[in-house]
């Protein structure tokens, strides 16, 4: 289980960030005060749009930032008290994290078992199987560099998944995934979900968000401004679809920037 309580990440932003950001303070709240609770055998799903801050709470959850203020506990280990519990509970996947392009899959696959502190059949016995599922066998012994975006993103899944772990923590897993690999990763989250692991994803494909979660956080500037099923959120926005959903709290939520976008295109 993921337990968020009053979550908040602030940011000091750089002189090039602020440029950037084209922005006069030097801090940014990237998570403000979220709390949520995520089970055992569901698949849980943060949305938002870019820089909302589902990647910054992710990276909190899975130990890898140190929250400002609020308390994350995942599987009961506190992130900030018991972080090596925590890390051993957890597989972490996101864009930034990339596999070494000089080693082969099998070779990472060996060392992460190794480093988990798993004998070596286990190590094979799972690596047999997460490469039979992602097809990546015939390519096990090739430099990671000359594989493809999508084998080279299923490795890493493999990878990460190498230790069996309780709780499954991928940022945008998809992203830039053509849609047969795509659906072969998103059928193995559910895999899992069955298996009675907990995952919890960001995403901003309202589609999979829709089709893939059992509960679906909306996360704008920050806040977690609902969450709950998809028919939940539909009857609480008295909408359709998750979109009209999304764009009805987004306007609640965003109301400078919907009427700068409603100025400049007359809607
Ligand atoms: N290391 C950092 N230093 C300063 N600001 C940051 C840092 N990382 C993220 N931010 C800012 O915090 C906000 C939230 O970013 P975050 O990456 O968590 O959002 P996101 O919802 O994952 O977006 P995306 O879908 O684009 O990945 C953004 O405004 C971003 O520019």
């Amino acid at each position: 289980m993921i337990e968020i309580k009053n979550l908040t990440k602030v940011y000091k932003l750089t002189k090039k960030q602020m440029a950037e950001q084209k922005t006069k303070k030097n801090m940014k709240k990237a998570v403000d005060d979220i709390s949520l609770t995520a089970r055992k055998g569901e698949i849980y799903g943060l949305l938002g749009p870019n820089g909302a801050g589902k990647t910054t709470t992710l990276r909190l959850v899975a130990t890898l930032l140190k929250p400002t203020a609020g308390e994350v506990t995942v599987c009961g280990y506190d992130t900030i008290k018991e972080p090596e519990n925590v890390r051993k509970s957890i597989s972490f996947l996101t864009n930034e994290i990339k596999l070494d392009p000089q080693f082969s899959p099998k070779y990472m696959f060996n060392f992460f078992g190794r480093l988990h502190g798993m004998d070596e059949k286990t190590i094979e016995k799972r690596r047999e199987m997460l490469f039979d599922y992602f097809g990546i066998k015939d390519f096990q012994d090739k430099k990671i560099d000359e594989l493809s975006t999508g084998m080279k993103q299923k490795a890493s899944i493999a990878v990460s998944l190498a230790h069996d772990p309780e709780v499954v923590i991928f940022d945008e897993p998809t992203n830039g995934l053509d849609i047969v690999t795509a659906r072969s990763v998103t059928d193995y989250l559910k895999l899992l979900k069955q298996e009675g692991k907990l995952v919890i994803v960001s995403t901003h494909i309202m589609s999979e968000a829709e089709k893939l979660c059992d509960r679906i956080g909306i996360i704008i500037n920050g806040k977690k401004v609902m969450d709950g099923t998809l028919s939940e959120i539909l009857t609480s926005t008295k909408t359709k679809d998750l979109e009209d959903a999304f764009f009805e709290l987004y306007k609640e939520y965003n109301k400078e920037e919907v009427s700068y976008v409603r100025s400049k295109t007359n809607y």
